[in-house]
């Protein structure tokens, strides 16, 4: 027993913070009551226990991993924790009581931009995740494998139209479908091939394919190299409140924008 009672010794000691998530009322209670050294932190999609100490979390995530790495990301943001502080985390794997305790040590590449771009978002942060899922897959497989590029135009959908014309006959003229339906995803990669942009409303609808976008450019900075796919995905976002979520064809990287910057760059191979 002492043994298996050193084991979660070890997983807590010297740990500057304790992260609770999605912790019952009582569960709660028992961590605020006990007046401990290490912060308290609550992590959950709402603030049902009024903690002091609140980490909103975007969605619920079944992938602990992702729950967690979302956690400490949106903890970061909020400068609750800093490079090198050790997290002990409270998780619910199973149903139930919470059945695990993960140590974390925090690290500055964690800030990867990925929780801005969820929580901060005008589009569902559930549309963000299943548009940044299909850019990451067809990032990673390429279509019949070729590289591609696509430009995904998310939220603020109507203004969006307004600063782009269409290039083609759009497939989702009559169509009320969303993003997050598998057939979507498969149109989605299929449609990729041809040119301009995605738009997709706030609640995942598909309002169009083919659009060529043209918002004014003046006042957007990008990082030099990149070329129009992601001029205009960055421009549209600072003339717009949409979120572009750009692949690009030529270093595979998903690159996200926000208000006209850049906000979030990942390999999807490392992803
Ligand atoms: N204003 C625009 N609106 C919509 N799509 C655009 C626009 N400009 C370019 N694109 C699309 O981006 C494609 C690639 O253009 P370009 O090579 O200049 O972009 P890029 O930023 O270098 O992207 P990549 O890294 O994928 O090559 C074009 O073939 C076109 O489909
Ligand atoms: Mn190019």
């Amino acid at each position: 027993m002492s043994a298996l009672s050193d084991l979660l010794g070890d997983v807590v000691s010297d740990v500057e913070s304790v992260f609770l998530f999605s912790p019952s009322g009582s569960h709660y209670e028992r961590f605020a009551d006990a007046e401990l050294d290490e912060q308290v932190v609550v992590v959950a999609p709402e603030n049902d226990v009024d903690a002091e100490t609140y980490v909103e979390l975007p969605l619920e995530f079944d992938n602990i991993r992702d729950r967690i790495k979302f956690g400490v990301e949106g903890a970061l943001e909020q400068d609750l924790v800093e490079e090198g502080d050790v997290v002990a985390c409270s998780v619910r794997i199973f149903e139930g009581d919470p059945d695990g305790v993960v140590r974390v040590r925090v690290e500055e590449a964690m800030r990867s931009g990925i929780y801005d771009l969820f929580a901060n978002s005008r589009a569902d942060p559930s549309v963000i995740r299943d548009v940044f899922e299909v850019a990451i897959e067809l990032g990673k497989k390429g279509q019949k494998g070729k590289p591609v590029g696509a430009l995904f135009v998310v939220g603020d959908a109507g203004k969006v139209m307004n600063k782009s014309r269409p290039l083609s006959y759009n497939p989702f003229e009559k169509s009320h479908v969303h993003v997050g339906d598998p057939i979507v995803n498969v149109m989605l990669k299929e449609f990729s091939r041809l040119d301009g942009a995605f738009v997709i409303s706030d609640s995942g609808k598909l309002v169009s394919a083919y659009r060529y976008l043209e918002p004014a450019a003046e006042g957007v900075d990008i990082p030099k190299g990149l070329g129009a796919r992601h001029m205009a995905g960055a421009a549209i976002t600072r003339d717009t409140n949409a979120t572009a979520i750009v692949l690009s064809e030529s270093d595979g990287l998903v690159r996200a924008f926000k208000g006209g910057q850049i906000i979030l760059e990942i390999d999807p191979e490392e992803y």
